[in-house]
């Protein structure tokens, strides 16, 4: 059975005061379990502290983008040396957000995606249609094209490690939550589109999330799915007690 995996995106929210005792409220009660694995992916200025206040905890650390070199002259970027010296262990690459309004493209995830093994940080790449996509029929073909150039190039290996997030983007931050049955169909699909890259046996392992208003009232229908293996969660994880809740419904 795969694991199922809770990710907790703050996005641009928190000051470093509330970062700190949201982990001081979670931390210890995450549950150590081979069900589960929780992450908050927490803003750049926060990451340093936070891994060392979850160290000898079950709650991970991700960053929420990076950039594909070591290092240079790029002002205003961070690198995977950087959030690895830290002691990151995840980063979201290709989020919807990114994609609409800082120019984030397949070719760059890609890039980013074969940075993060480069530098052992577990790449959580997402995918997802708009509305307008969705209503002209092209939800999987897009899917199937962000998901085959994301991962274009990695080793089955490093394709069993990744993390999928499909996230609709008519879905994030709006209340409207794509069926359980409509999500699970294009996670599905995500999942043939692994096996056709790869193997039968990689796509059996790899773990793909749902994300878009999932929150503890409708977590469990999602993940009772036979292809959702945890959630990308925005807003339902900024409050310690909400997203405690998420990491529960994991473990069941
Ligand atoms: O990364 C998280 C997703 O964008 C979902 O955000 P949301 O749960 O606020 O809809």
């Amino acid at each position: 059975m795969r694991k199922k995996v809770i990710a907790g995106n703050w996005k641009m929210n928190k000051v470093l005061s509330e970062a700190n005792q949201f982990v001081d409220d979670v931390a210890g009660k995450v549950p150590n379990s081979d069900n589960v694995e929780a992450i908050v992916c927490a803003p750049f200025p926060f990451l340093a502290t936070l891994v060392e206040k979850t160290k000898g905890t079950s709650l991970k650390v991700s960053a929420q983008n990076m950039h594909f070199e070591d290092n240079g002259a790029f002002t205003g970027e961070v690198s995977p040396v950087m959030l690895k010296d830290l002691g990151v262990t995840h980063v979201v690459l290709g989020h919807s957000e990114r994609r609409e309004y800082f120019a984030e493209t397949d070719e760059t995830v890609n890039k980013k995606a074969h940075a993060a093994f480069k530098h052992d940080l577990t790449p959580i790449v997402c995918v997802g249609e708009t509305l307008e996509q969705r209503e002209a029929n092209e939800t999987k073909g897009l899917v199937e094209s962000q998901v085959k150039r994301a991962l274009d190039g990695l080793s089955d290996d490093q394709i069993t490690q990744t993390i999928i997030a499909y996230e609709p983007v008519w879905a994030i931050g709006t209340g409207k939550t794509a069926s359980s049955e409509d999500a699970n169909e294009v996670c599905s699909h995500i999942r043939n589109v692994v096996k056709e890259i790869t193997s039968e046996a990689v796509a059996e392992k790899v773990v793909i999330q749902y994300g878009g208003s999932v929150k503890p009232t409708n977590v469990d229908e999602l993940l009772a799915q036979s292809d959702i293996d945890g959630a990308l969660v925005g807003g339902a994880s900024l409050e310690a007690e909400s997203f405690l809740q998420l990491v529960e419904a994991g473990v069941k």
